[in-house]
């Protein structure tokens, strides 16, 4: 399957370039590392680790309802662009995708590991299997526990990769449903801390723009740290499915190791390494399956 330092020899240059791209994407606009974490997510869960979310068109993963607040797709292509013009057909994009994750998860100060390479890019791309394959920010936590399961990812890759809400941002349209009106007496939802509560409101007031952003990881949204896991133990988690991993026995338990000190960060990076590399390689195309994409908004 999936190796370090696949390009090693075809393309030597190929990891530093992408890394060169995120940075110097990263240093004019921060909110693009927790951009292609995210999108990365949302191409494995999605046919695989295959790049198809970076296909342009009408109905296609880009195109669909849950990608639509996606970004950094234009450090994808320029990583490519700088990598076709040395070692042209060589690179995939869905390693460029990968690679660029964990450069992400590095320039928030989280952990560095090697990124096993060699997927190839698939050749389909259809915007309803979104809907089928991504978790909603609604869902129980059995329904996040069998969506991953699917995936091949049990409850503590799960917990660990949600983990990855330690740095970006929520539109208010996402999660402003817990504010009011929550519970069947017109009240919020009941796991929100009191004081959370109204800084919520606040921030993304009835009939305010649905589009304002606020922190997944109040306080910690630029690093990546153990705190998003700290603030889902004080009531303070912002997404629906995010707090209810603390209201569950089975992921809470989980949560807590992962806020036991600097023994609970170094378990929570070692095993954020771990289940990344798992998440990476669900449903990689090899061999003579898919292709090198010339450009990676385009099937060749
Ligand atoms: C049950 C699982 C998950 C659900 C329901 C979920 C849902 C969401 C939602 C609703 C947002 C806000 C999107 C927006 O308003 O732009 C978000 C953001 C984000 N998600 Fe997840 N997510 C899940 C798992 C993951 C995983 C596994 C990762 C990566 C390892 C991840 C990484 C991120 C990042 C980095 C952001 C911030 C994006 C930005 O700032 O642009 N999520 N997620
Ligand atoms: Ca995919
Ligand atoms: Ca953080």
């Amino acid at each position: 399957q999936t190796r370090v330092g696949y390009y090693g020899r075809t393309c030597p240059r190929a990891e530093s370039i992408v890394t060169s791209s995120v940075r110097s994407a990263f240093r004019s606009n921060p909110t693009i590392a927790p951009g292609l974490l995210r999108m990365h997510f949302h191409d494995c869960f999605v046919n695989g680790c295959d790049a198809s979310i970076l296909i342009d068109g009408s109905n296609t993963e880009k195109a669909a309802a849950p990608n639509s607040l996606l970004r950094g797709f234009e450090v994808i292509d320029d990583a490519k662009r700088r990598i076709e013009a040395i070692c042209p057909g060589v690179v995939s994009c869905a390693d460029i995708l990968a690679l660029a994750a964990r450069d992400s998860v590095v320039l928030t100060r989280g952990t560095d590991w090697p990124v096993p390479t060699g997927r190839r890019d698939g050749r389909v791309s259809i915007g309803s299997d979104t809907f089928t394959n991504l978790p909603g920010f609604t869902d129980s936590v059995a329904e996040q526990k069998d969506l991953f399961r699917t995936k091949g990812l049990n409850t503590q890759d799960l917990v660990t990769l949600v983990g990855g809400h330690t740095i970006g941002t929520a539109a208010c349209a996402l999660f402003s449903h817990r504010l009011q009106n929550f519970t069947a007496n017109g009240g919020p939802d009941p796991s929100i801390n009191r004081a959370f509560l109204a800084q919520l409101r606040r921030l993304c007031p009835q009939g305010g723009n649905g589009l304002r952003r606020v922190a997944l990881d109040t306080g910690s949204e630029g690093r990546f740290d153990t705190s998003f896991f700290a603030n889902l133990r004080a009531g303070r988690g912002v997404l629906e499915s995010d707090q209810v991993l603390w209201g569950d026995a089975s992921t809470r338990a989980i949560v807590q190791r992962f806020l036991l000190g600097a023994r609970g960060l170094a378990a929570f990076n070692a095993e954020f390494r771990r289940s990344m590399v798992k998440m990476s390689n669900i449903g990689v195309k090899t061999g003579t399956n898919g292709e090198i994409r010339r450009v990676c908004t385009a099937i060749n």
